[in-house]
């Protein structure tokens, strides 16, 4: 058994990031950014007025100023504006030549082509060209899109960005009980659902997740259903990892050339974790248990899928929070306990059978216990990570 670390650093070791592809702005939400984006223009491109009102040159309290013409958004003002005049103005429209600042129309009194000015405290309400960014502002790759970006990158008049392809993932659930959601089990059957999960986990983060049909427990089957994996970037098996009698992935993936990186690491749950190469792919086979595939999903599957997608290979992000209560030491594997946040703190489920499904659902957090973690205390610190 090998340390989690230990294990994510070989998992890395193995990946490379993708190639890249250029999508119109408006696919790119969502994806990786692979090439920086650079303004070629200032922005505003020129001085623009923050609020509906009059730019003046200068005023004072009390003066009246004649209306020469109007500036609106898109229509700027082309002549210039002197001691004694006012040009109506419009949120976002360009400063005429002369003016120095805008008064509100809220602070003016309007009679025909004068106004009056009732009051000037406050700002100048001018945009000042470039106050957002200037020509030659750089937002720098690898960058995961968010909407935030896409409007930036439209503002700075990128039609198309490049990012990365999206990794294309196979996943193959392993047993003879399973069937797929919506079919009738037999009396010894259940439903699959890890790859359920892990498809969704998948569609989330980036990757083109692809379910194949469940593989039965023989070595046949399982060949069979590996021979379909075609050109996928991650195989992702589940389940038939551990050392029971019908656990042959480690096995049948072993006679389809599979190279082993690692097999069984100190982790609580997902012990039986494998990785290797299987041609060009990168194959990670899950345990079976349903939470120990999910936690194995978030602390090594997403971290994989997103240096492939060029991101930096890091772990899982992970935050601290105060334990709401005692906890006992921990063994020697590492424990990624499922667990919940309020104001009071973070709480640790009672019930951390890898089974149970339902208790993942209630968790929005991971707490993890190193390994041999000495007993803890309520009021104490402990990582986690966000689900
Ligand atoms: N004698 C030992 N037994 C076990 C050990 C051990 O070290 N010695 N390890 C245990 C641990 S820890 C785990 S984790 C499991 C993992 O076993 P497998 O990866 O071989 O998984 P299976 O045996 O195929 O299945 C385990 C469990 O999960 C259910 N399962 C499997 N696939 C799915 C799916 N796609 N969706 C929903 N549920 C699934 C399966 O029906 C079993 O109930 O081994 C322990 N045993
Ligand atoms: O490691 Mo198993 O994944 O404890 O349930």
């Amino acid at each position: 058994m090998i340390p989690v670390e230990e294990a994510l650093k070989a998992l890395f070791d193995l990946v490379a990031p993708l190639e890249t592809e250029d999508v119109p702005l408006l696919e790119a939400h969502g994806r990786v950014l692979r090439a920086d984006i650079l303004a070629n223009r200032d922005q505003p491109p020129f001085a623009a007025s923050a609020m509906d009102g009059y730019a003046v040159a200068d005023a004072s309290v009390g003066q009246t100023l004649r209306v020469i013409g109007e500036s609106s958004a898109g229509h700027g003002f082309a002549g210039t504006v002197a001691t004694g005049e006012a040009v109506r103005i419009f949120t976002g429209a360009p400063m005429p030549e002369g003016a120095q600042r805008v008064v509100i129309q809220e602070d003016v009194t309007a009679d025909g082509n004068r106004i009056t000015v009732g009051d000037l405290s406050g700002t100048t309400h001018v945009r000042p060209a470039g106050a957002d960014f200037l020509a030659g502002f750089r937002v720098a790759a690898p960058r995961k899109i968010r909407p935030a970006d896409v409007a930036l990158f439209a503002a700075m008049n990128a039609g198309s960005v490049r990012v990365s392809r999206r990794p294309r993932v196979a996943l193959i659930a392993t047993g003879d009980e399973l069937v797929s959601p919506g079919e009738v089990p037999g009396r010894d059957q259940i439903v699959a659902s890890n790859t359920y999960g892990l498809h969704a986990m998948l569609r989330d983060v980036g990757a083109e997740p692809r379910m194949l049909p469940i593989a039965r427990d023989t070595h046949r089957s399982l060949d069979t259903v590996l021979g379909l994996v075609d050109d996928a970037d991650l195989v992702i098996t589940v389940g038939g990892a551990s050392v029971g009698d019908h656990d042959l992935v480690v096995d049948a993936a072993g006679a389809r050339g599979m190279e082993r990186s690692f097999y069984k690491i100190a982790m609580r749950p997902g012990k039986p974790l494998m990785a290797g190469c299987l041609g060009v792919a990168v194959m990670i086979g899950l345990p079976g248990n349903p939470v120990s595939a999910l936690v194995c999903g978030h602390v090594f599957v997403l971290p994989v899928v997103r240096a492939m997608l060029g991101l930096p290979a890091e772990p899982a992000r992970r935050a601290s929070a105060v334990l709401t209560h005692d906890l006992p030491e921990n063994g020697m594997r590492e424990h990624y306990m499922r667990a919940f946040r309020d104001a009071q703190g973070i709480t640790v489920f009672e019930r951390q059978d890898s089974a149970l499904l339902s208790v993942l659902n209630e968790a929005d957090a991971l707490a993890i216990r190193p390994a041999n973690d000495p007993p803890r205390s309520k009021g104490e610190s402990i990582e986690y990570i966000p689900l």
